[in-house]
């Protein structure tokens, strides 16, 4: 399904999606290698020290022409080289094992999501609000983990750094004294609050100027995926464009897509313009800012080369460090666009399904319709139904109007269609729908096509063999255990047979067929329900169908209309 619209606001609960997984039964190998990870890291920062110190020793005696020293000094430095490759190569490996594990764990549980209380098909019928699920299950998990990790991870690094070298620039920075309007004032620790203060300002005008940027990688997102779910439509629908001849209208609306991924790429390049000029602004003007800074201690003479040459040292630590959260501003604001629709999806999910028509599962093998009115989702009505009752055996068919709800009707049976009220009672258990296009699985075996929803193993080869015959499918029983596109292959008339086939194997005691043979010629359509009335003799039958000759298959018509329902009897049906 495809939706234009803008994205909802932002909330700090989006952040939550990150969440489950940390209190997940995951939880302690998750944190163990976290922290496996982040200590990795801090070794880090403690190289690098190392290194600076060694560098020190080596050049120092480099220049005193100790060569004796200079050689000594080597093979620590090579030990340590291979230490930190080492380490570099398993906080890797460990970061992409955690990423991984994450996004199954995370794709797992939106997949029993999606996959349960026909979430599925509340999304894709329009009954629910959130554009292209496939897309945020497949890919925005996958992002989700690995953005979070590397900003996280980064994000710790840069705080440690930043710490480490912050105390060095509040300790060697000193206290500014200045006196004005006759008051003296001492602050202490200037040249770190200076820092602090100058990036602050830069984030806020970040903020202001480039928070936009957010709204607008999510459109981006939002207009990609449409562009991908058009084009599986064409390769779903690639015949029946063929034969409309409908490359031009394909062209047209793929123009349309195109034009409003240009149109929202403009505002993406204008706001990363934007964030880029601050960002590159504050990259230029730091140095100056620190000379600035450093004017009260060259007035007070007091700033000597070694003191320069320690604090500016601090000052480029501290600022990279800090540097880091306005760098990569913009992938936070990628990150938190995932956020925010994987958010939107989980909010989705979570909303009660509109189900004001109960259906209850009941003991007795009856069908009964209690004060069923069938309503659209804005409310209207579509039809209103007598109270019924379909004894067990009974077949009855549902005829009426095109658009009248007959389809809603086995829709509302099959608990699909909440918009209305009333009560549906049967054995919801042993019951079966067939709807006019059946569901075809590619890529496996032509016996899991036929055994769906159940698994192959279900029935012996021998069943398999005599459904294909009954159904005159017969053509395909070499093929038993091929694995093809089998959507591809069979005609749509080949699928309304397998799908009777379906219902000869599995033998439920209700079966609801929406013009499951509307396929099919007269002479096929009545040996197939010649099949169903003496294979299943005692299965109650629903079926929503057109054709005259499907009468005298069932011993009652109820003919819908927008008026109400009518139900007619014995001969009188079968003659009408
Ligand atoms: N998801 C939906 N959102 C809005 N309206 C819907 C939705 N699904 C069905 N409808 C509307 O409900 C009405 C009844 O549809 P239904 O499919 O039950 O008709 P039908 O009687 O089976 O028609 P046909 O004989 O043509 O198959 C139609 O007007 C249809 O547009």
């Amino acid at each position: 399904m495809q939706t234009t619209k803008t994205p909802p606001p932002h909330r700090l609960s989006d952040w939550k999606v990150i969440l489950p997984y940390w209190r997940s039964e995951e939880k302690w190998r998750a944190f163990a290698m976290l922290g496996g990870i982040i200590g990795l890291s801090f070794f880090y920062v403690r190289a690098a020290v190392w290194f600076g110190k060694w560098n020190q020793s080596f050049f120092d005696a480099m220049f005193a022409f100790r060569a004796q020293d200079c050689l000594a000094l080597l093979p620590p430095y090579l030990l340590m080289s291979a230490l930190s490759t080492a380490i570099y190569v398993v906080q890797i490996y460990l970061t992409q094992v955690l990423s991984m594990r994450w996004r199954l764990w995370n794709t797992r549980v939106y997949l029993r999501q999606y996959l349960s209380h026909e979430t599925y098909y509340r999304l894709e019928h329009g009954l629910e609000q959130a554009d292209n699920p496939d897309q945020r299950i497949a890919d925005d998990l996958s992002q989700m983990t690995i953005w979070t990790l590397r900003l996280g991870l980064d994000a710790i690094q840069a705080i440690t750094t930043l710490i480490s070298f912050s105390i060095v620039l509040w300790d060697v920075g000193g206290t500014l004294t200045f006196t004005w309007h006759g008051h003296t004032f001492h602050i202490p620790g200037y040249l770190f609050l200076g820092t602090v203060l100058a990036t602050l300002l830069t984030s806020l005008v970040l903020e202001r100027f480039g928070g936009p940027l957010v709204n607008a990688n999510y459109r981006q997102q939002h207009y990609d995926a449409d562009l991908r779910a058009g084009l599986m439509d064409v390769r779903r629908n690639s015949e029946q464009i063929a034969f409309y001849g409908g490359e031009d209208a394909e062209n047209l609306r793929f123009s349309r897509y195109l034009a409003q991924i240009a149109s929202n790429w403009r505002s993406v390049v204008a706001y990363t313009w934007r964030a880029n000029v601050i960002t590159s602004f504050f990259h230029q003007t730091a140095s100056c800012l620190l000379w600035v800074m450093l004017i009260p201690k060259v007035l007070a003479h007091t700033l000597t080369i070694g003191l320069y040459s320690r604090i500016n040292a601090a000052f480029m630590q501290a600022r990279s460090s800090l540097q880091w959260f306005i760098d990569n501003y913009t992938d936070l604001a990628t990150l938190r666009s995932i956020l925010q629709r994987l958010s939107e999806f989980e909010r989705v999910v979570a909303h009660p399904f509109e189900k004001s028509i109960l259906r209850q599962t009941g003991a007795s093998p009856d069908v009964r319709i209690e004060n069923l009115v069938l309503r659209r989702p804005d409310g209207s009505v579509l039809t209103t139904l007598p109270d019924l009752t379909l004894h067990a055996g009974e077949r009855w068919m549902i005829c009426g109007a095109s658009g009248v709800g007959k389809s809603t009707l086995l829709r509302a049976l099959a608990g699909l269609w909440g918009y209305g009220s009333g009560t549906v009672t049967f054995d919801t258990q042993h019951a079966m729908f067939v709807p006019q296009r059946p569901y075809v699985p590619d890529g496996t075996s032509l016996r899991q096509v036929l055994s769906y929803p159940a698994t192959p193993d279900q029935y012996d080869t021998e069943a398999y063999e005599a459904v294909l015959k009954q159904v005159a499918l017969a053509a395909y029983l070499p093929k038993l255990e091929d694995e093809a596109e089998w959507s591809q292959i069979f005609s749509p008339g080949e699928e309304q047979r397998l799908a009777i086939a379906r219902v000869l194997l599995a033998r439920p005691q209700i079966v609801f067929l929406d013009e499951a043979t509307s396929a099919l010629d007269e002479a096929q359509e009545t040996l197939l329900y010649t099949l169903l009335v003496t294979l299943l003799p005692h299965a109650t039958l629903v079926s929503v169908a057109h054709h005259a000759a499907l009468r005298r298959f069932h011993q009652a018509i109820l003919t819908l209309t927008p008026e109400g329902a009518t139900l007619t009897r014995g001969t009188e049906a079968a003659s009408d």
